[in-house]
């Protein structure tokens, strides 16, 4: 039955709902037109919601599709990375030495005169002036400490000059207790509060706590913008709600202008969780649940509390009992790794007592053992020759004997051979052993994604644009000897994979790598109609 509730324009009794949000209620269609100019901004398919652990959350209001773009919202605060080299306050751009313009009221350097008014600008200009100094930047290239608190102080800023802008960001997760006695708050305490007391002269403006709070909450909150070299920070007000999961189902991309675009990657219900993944979805479940512990929370995902990781297997190593084929995995990879970041003494590694279990033999291995293995394995990729197919395959090679074909070392070398093979002179250069390897390692490595990560729609649709390329060449190879029905064959599939990765990469900005390729995935879409429209047409009638 449809709840009831009060029409947005007359107050009276409605039924009907916006379906883009289905938070607003009409009573008739007239009402919902005559709303949706001042509804527009702010219809949007998702709530916030709040649970005792995670915090705020936002979960879905309606079924959501796969590759619908769930919100996309303007930053609230941007600002320079903490450690960065000289870079334009206004647009971000990476300074030059000789080629700057100053700030004519503080003194900071930018590219443009254009930028020195942009607004961002404002609160170190501000600061500066009441300094009564100006500013002088001098070196140029390397990590300038002047920069460090930049985009702290553009937030204190607020506190006097946008109460409202200032109450978004207070109501941030900040995890000031957890932070406390670590290395970050110490180095923050003295580059950002004590910078900022002494160089700004602020000591009786800001406070200790309201200085290492904006800290966190940048620490927390802040996202790394890809869009330039360096990266520069900005802050969200809903995104910033969104909770992680090691398999998410939206992901985030960012617009050439810099607002951040959150997508569904897999179809989402109603009353489900929006999440992304704020670490490393390739990487191993040890290894993202220690990166997670920088946001001060123990991950329960279904991927974490699954040691298979979906059927994976993706940390599993090879059981070395003689004729066994059985893979050792833990019982589970949910043991606390909070105590390990605040004490990260190795000698309490071994303290969680933990075994691997051989899951055919049932045989038991001490943690230490394959944590020594993985290190070593680790290592061997560290000193791996960058850029060389027959390293890569030596290492797959030898350590198929210890790793599962699936595991995350496995995956990641195979990935980089996958990308590695054709791209320097071409796939046409490439032997036909090796182009069929290709194949077989973008298939593999898009299906795990699927199954692992699948809003990771950006690598998933960069291999699949891969993989369309080498069947499209394996079928040119084909036609040489068997003629144009095998060229066609492979060409119809090659174009039936190109469609998803144009779909995968659709939203992705111009200005990034994978939105380039999107562009080419559409041309090559014109390319291979053509192509196969010339093949259809050049076969002989059926009799
Ligand atoms: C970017 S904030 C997300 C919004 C935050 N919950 C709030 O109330 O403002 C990140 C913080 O949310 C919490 N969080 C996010 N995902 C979580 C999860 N899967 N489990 C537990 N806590 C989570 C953690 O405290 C983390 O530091």
């Amino acid at each position: 039955m449809t709840q009831k509730g009060v029409c947005a324009i007359c107050l009276s009794p409605a039924e009907q709902k916006c379906s883009g949000c289905q938070a607003v209620h009409y009573c008739t269609r007239e009402h919902q037109k005559q709303h949706w100019r001042a509804h527009k901004a702010e219809c949007c398919p998702v709530r916030v919601k709040e649970h005792p652990q995670v915090g705020r959350y936002l979960e879905a209001n309606r079924d959501i599709k796969a590759g619908d773009i769930v919100m996309k919202e303007k930053p609230l605060i941007t600002g320079p990375s903490q450690i960065t080299p000289p870079v334009c306050l206004g647009c971000y751009k990476l300074l030059e030495e000789g080629k700057v313009v100053s700030c004519d009221k503080c003194g900071w350097p930018f590219c443009s005169e254009d930028c020195t008014t942009r607004d961002e600008h404002k609160p170190e200009c501000h600061y500066t002036q009441l300094r009564g100094e100006k500013v002088s930047i001098s070196t140029f290239g390397m990590p300038h400490p002047n920069y460090q608190s930049i985009t702290t102080l553009r937030c204190l800023y607020q506190r006097d000059h946008d109460p409202k802008l200032w109450g978004k960001l207070q109501a941030m997760q900040s995890h000031c207790e957890d932070r406390r006695g670590t290395d970050k708050w110490e180095h923050d305490r003295k580059m950002i509060a004590s910078f900022i007391w002494s160089f700004y002269k602020l000591q009786d403006t800001f406070n200790e706590d309201e200085i290492m709070r904006c800290c966190g909450i940048l620490q927390i909150n802040a996202h790394e913008v890809p869009l330039l070299e360096p990266e520069y920070l900005a802050v969200f007000d809903r995104v910033s709600m969104v909770e992680h999961n090691c398999r998410a189902n939206c992901n985030k991309s960012f617009t050439d202008d810099g607002d951040l675009m959150l997508c569904a990657g897999v179809n989402i219900s109603a009353g489900s969780h929006i999440s992304v993944c704020y670490t490393d979805p390739l990487w191993g479940t040890e290894a993202r649940r220690h990166h997670l512990a920088d946001w001060f929370f123990e991950c329960c995902c279904e991927r974490c509390a699954d040691p298979t990781e979906l059927g994976s297997m993706y940390s599993a190593i090879k059981c070395k009992k003689k004729d066994c084929k059985g893979y050792l995995l833990p019982e589970t990879f949910i043991v606390p790794v909070l105590h390990k970041t605040k004490n990260p003494d190795p000698k309490t590694r071994n303290l969680d007592n933990k075994f691997w279990i051989c899951n055919s033999c049932k045989d038991a291995v001490a943690d230490g053992i394959i944590q020594q293995l993985l290190q070593d394995i680790g290592k061997e990729i560290t000193i791996m020759p960058k850029g060389d197919p027959d390293a890569c395959e030596r290492f797959i090679n030898h350590c198929s004997g210890y790793l599962h074909p699936s595991h995350y070392y496995m995956t990641d070398v195979s990935l980089a051979l996958a990308q590695m093979l054709g791209q320097e002179r071409g796939l046409a250069e490439v032997d036909d052993d090796r182009l069929l390897l290709k194949t077989q390692l973008c298939r593999k490595i898009a299906d795990l994604l699927e199954t692992l990560a699948p809003a990771e729609t950006r690598l998933r649709g960069s291999l699949l644009f891969e993989l369309h390329a080498a069947i499209a060449e394996t079928g040119r190879r084909r036609s040489l000897t068997e003629g144009p029905m095998a060229m066609l064959g492979h060409v119809t599939e090659s174009r039936k994979i190109l469609v998803v990765a144009a779909w995968l990469l659709r939203h992705e900005p111009a200005l990034l790598p994978e939105g380039r390729l999107a562009r080419q995935a559409r041309l090559n879409l014109l390319h291979l109609d053509e192509l196969i429209h010339n093949l259809s047409a050049s076969l002989p009638a059926p009799i």
